[in-house]
């Protein structure tokens, strides 16, 4: 089966100000019903790759092609969680509904259609009663799951998914991924985490990025990646891992 390409990546060499080299010589095809699972270090890069493909940093050399008639609503993003001062006058169904248009005023009266969308997507992450909430009240779990909704309230061709376990209880974890992978039947998906005993359940593919990009076309986690790209060992340690995630390298071959 021929998949579309959605997201061509060639050569991209990106950093700061500084000429501080983020990112080096990347080089990543991102395909329809991708789920995308990004590792790597602290400072390894995986936010700056984010940037990149958000077209919110432009790279120092490379070049970056979408593939998509409809520019507006092709990607989602779920940001790295930040706190929100507790004074921020918006409401959560309207940092929601604001994910449905950039240029539509908070003010204006909203549709029929938007709202049945709106109830849809609060029903489905479950934060229907915190829809007259004041963002700024809101637990770290529950504003990252309006995020979410705002992310994919206008059903985008790619959901881009910046650590959204950060703040998130264990309950609302499963029900996240249970949620994710539905809508990766639609929707490609690029996620970057820390949480390596977990993501490899879920996701497709793994891209370890250290500087450098390396591509794992499938989703086991094996020693090589942790070696080479000093992925957080500590987490792999932490609670019950799926020995199936454990390999060494070559491990399907030799072992
Ligand atoms: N705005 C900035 N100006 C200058 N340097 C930056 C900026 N943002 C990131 N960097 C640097 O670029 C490198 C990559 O940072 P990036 O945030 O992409 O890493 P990361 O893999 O997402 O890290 P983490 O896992 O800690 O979120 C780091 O050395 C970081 O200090």
């Amino acid at each position: 089966m021929n998949k579309s390409k959605v997201i061509d990546i060639n050569n991209i060499t990106a950093g700061y100000d500084n000429h501080k080299i983020a990112l080096k010589n990347i080089n990543l095809s991102i395909y329809e019903n991708d789920f995308i699972g990004i590792i790597g270090p602290n400072g390894g890069g995986k936010t700056t790759l984010l940037k990149v493909i958000l077209g919110l940093l432009k790279p120092f050399s490379g070049e970056i092609k979408y593939y998509s008639d409809e520019k507006e609503h092709f990607i989602g993003y779920l940001p790295q969680f930040k706190l929100i001062d507790e004074k921020f006058p918006i409401i959560v169904k309207d940092v929601i509904l604001s994910g449905l248009s950039s240029k539509k005023s908070i003010f204006k009266a909203i549709s029929k259609e938007d709202n049945n969308k709106l109830e849809k997507i609060m029903e489905e992450i479950k934060i229907t009663d915190l829809k007259n909430r004041a963002i700024g009240s809101l637990s770290g779990g529950q504003l990252q799951r309006v995020f979410l909704a705002r992310a994919i309230i206008s059903n985008p061709k790619i959901l881009i998914l910046d650590e959204p376990n950060t703040f998130v209880d264990k309950k609302f974890s499963s029900t996240l991924y249970d949620l994710l992978r539905e809508l990766n039947k639609n929707m490609t998906i690029i996620l970057v985490s820390h949480d390596l005993g977990t993501i490899p359940q879920y996701v497709k593919s793994i891209a370890c990025v250290n500087q450098t990009l390396h591509y794992h076309p499938t989703s086991e986690i094996t020693e090589d990646m942790i070696d080479a790209y000093a992925c957080p060992l500590e987490v792999l340690a932490h609670g019950p891992v799926p020995h199936r995630i454990i390999l060494k390298h070559g491990g399907n071959k030799d072992d």
